[in-house]
């Protein structure tokens, strides 16, 4: 059993550090329903975490959570052992924490570049006023904001279309994009809401060669939902499993794949 202050090294070499953020009895409710009832579990520094569960199962509704979005009725988030209160997402933002969404949220009409450069709007810190008075210092900041966007741009290798609007790229490219607007936001924390659904098997395995890079060149602690268990268990350091808003798996890929609540919800075996 592990203790939040632990520290470990993966099989790849990677270190794992301390209890980064931590969801305590997490209930939450619309109306009637219960999306999520009383789960805790911990996201570790450095980790790539994964949240999987079969449909209505509550993995959005805990990704939500996660960002802040929804402020749960029973429970709580501590964040660097901190009680995180409610917050508003720029304060989120400011936080370190950014996300993608299932449903692609970019400007369509814009270019690559200029999508990921909205993922920088939090260290645009000059305001119109003294852009006027000190036009150095604004003209400094945007240089600064141009290279970290570039070397994402080539980091994710999306040169060949950054000048393209995002209408009309394929699917797979657009949430390469996504991606690379929210690591522009240099974030500690990434949520990344079902990063390979409507994907085919070669933007899948793309995807998921860019998650783990992205975790190992900047350290980028990872938090991700999928539906479909397969494509994160080569991917992910440890796993929740939900069904039903309960919590019913918590491990390794090996641990979760044998777990008979894990097996039974995947082959849609009632439980009570
Ligand atoms: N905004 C909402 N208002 C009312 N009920 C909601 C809302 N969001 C989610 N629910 C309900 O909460 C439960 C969990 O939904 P949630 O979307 O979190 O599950 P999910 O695991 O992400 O499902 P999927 O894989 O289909 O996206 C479902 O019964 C859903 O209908």
């Amino acid at each position: 059993m592990l203790d939040n202050s632990d520290s470990y090294v993966t099989e790849d070499g990677r270190t794992i550090g301390g209890v980064v953020m931590e969801m305590k009895n997490i209930t939450l409710r619309f109306g009637g329903v219960i999306a999520i009832k009383d789960i805790s579990f911990d996201i570790r520094e450095g980790e790539i975490r994964a949240i999987i569960g079969p449909n209505g199962a509550g993995k959005s509704s805990m990704l939500n959570v996660i960002s802040g979005f929804y402020v749960p009725q029973e429970g709580e988030v501590l964040f660097h052992g901190k009680r995180r209160p409610p917050m508003r997402p720029y304060e989120v933002a400011r936080q370190g924490i950014a996300r993608t969404f299932q449903n692609i949220a970019l400007f369509e009409g814009m270019s690559v570049l200029d999508n990921v450069m909205t993922g920088r709007l939090n260290y645009m810190k000059t305001s119109l006023f003294s852009q006027a008075l000190w036009k150095g210092k604004a003209e400094a900041e945007e240089t600064e904001n141009r290279e970290v966007v570039e070397k994402i741009i080539d980091f994710l290798e999306i040169q060949h279309i950054r000048k393209t609007p995002v209408a009309r790229l394929p699917y797979g490219l657009k949430k390469r994009v996504e991606l690379a607007r929210a690591l522009a936001a240099e974030p500690k924390l990434l949520l990344l809401d079902e990063p390979m659904a409507g994907m085919n098997v070669e933007e899948k395995e793309d995807m998921s060669r860019f998650i783990l890079d992205v975790n190992d060149e900047f350290g980028t602690t990872i938090a991700l939902i999928e539906h479909d268990m397969g494509v994160v268990m080569d991917l992910s350091d440890r796993v929740v499993v939900m069904d039903y808003g309960k919590k019913i798996g918590d491990g390794t890929p090996d641990e979760v794949r044998n777990n008979q609540d894990v097996i039974d919800a995947y082959l849609g075996v009632s439980h009570d």
